[in-house]
């Protein structure tokens, strides 16, 4: 996102669909028909196809998931991500790496309990955009006294097939109670097994918006998944 400070970043940016672009939710047909020499090339520029067409259909936020990508594949991908969110005015965030981040010029970066700690990344990062990962109030509370500009929450809904070791199923109760313990700090996005189907649950109980994977990356067709999501979020709240 072409902005010129954290703060403008985090106001402008609509929370409401939130793509994480993790490259293993793709299906064998949609890579396999994708442009590319390798299977590597194949599977990003499968990702990048799913990732603009997430966006025309109104994702505000992109998130690079690669757990299999290295150091320098990641750096590459993220450049180019970064690229097409600025096309859209939306923002993109790189998962769990601080250094892949800075390097590839992202507008942030998403950390888990296993990940860099809030208050390193903000010393050593001040204008990158930092969320984190909270399953519960206490937690969360301390993540935003920490820095953090805003949250996913989660697992809300059966999320094992996406990450082995998400948690079981909290449900939607757990966004009401951190949305009480951090009030309208910062935006917060209720993420595991969200769907069409559940999403404006989500978003009744206090969540900013619905982070996904399976839900767009493995439709058959993500722009439309976007779209159903957004629709289901419905208007933007303040925070
Ligand atoms: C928006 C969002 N929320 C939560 C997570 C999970 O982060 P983490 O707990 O570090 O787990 P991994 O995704 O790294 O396996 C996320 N990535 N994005
Ligand atoms: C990346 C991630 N984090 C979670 C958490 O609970 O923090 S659940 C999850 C996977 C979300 O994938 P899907 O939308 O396919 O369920
Ligand atoms: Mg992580």
């Amino acid at each position: 996102m072409k902005a010129t400070s954290r703060r403008d970043k985090i106001e402008r940016t609509d929370w409401r669909v939130y793509l994480i672009a993790d490259p293993s939710a793709l299906s064998a047909e949609r890579v396999g028909a994708a442009a590319g020499q390798t299977d590597k090339d194949r599977r990003f520029s499968a990702i990048l196809d799913v990732v603009r067409a997430a966006l025309r259909g109104g994702a505000g936020v992109v998130q690079l998931r690669d757990k299999s990508a290295t150091s320098r594949e990641l750096v590459e991908y993220g450049r180019a991500l970064q690229d097409v969110c600025d096309g859209f005015g939306a923002l993109f965030v790189v998962n769990d790496r601080i250094d892949v981040a800075l390097a590839c010029g992202a507008d942030g970066v998403h950390l888990g309990p296993k990940d860099i700690e809030v208050s390193e990344a903000r010393r050593i990062a001040p204008r990158l955009v930092i969320g984190a990962s909270s399953g519960d109030a206490e937690g969360a509370r301390a993540l935003v006294e920490g820095g953090a500009d805003y949250l996913g929450v989660g697992a809300v809904y059966e999320a094992r097939a996406s990450k082995a070791d998400a948690s079981a199923p909290r449900g939607p109760g757990v966004l009401a109670e951190v949305r009480g313990a951090i009030g309208e700090s910062v935006p917060m996005v209720g993420i595991g097994g969200v769907n069409v189907q559940n999403a404006a649950q989500v978003a009744a109980h206090g969540a900013s918006g619905v982070a996904v994977i399976r839900e767009i990356v493995a439709a058959d067709e993500p722009e439309l998944a976007a779209r159903g999501l957004l629709q289901a979020v419905g208007p933007a709240r303040e925070i």
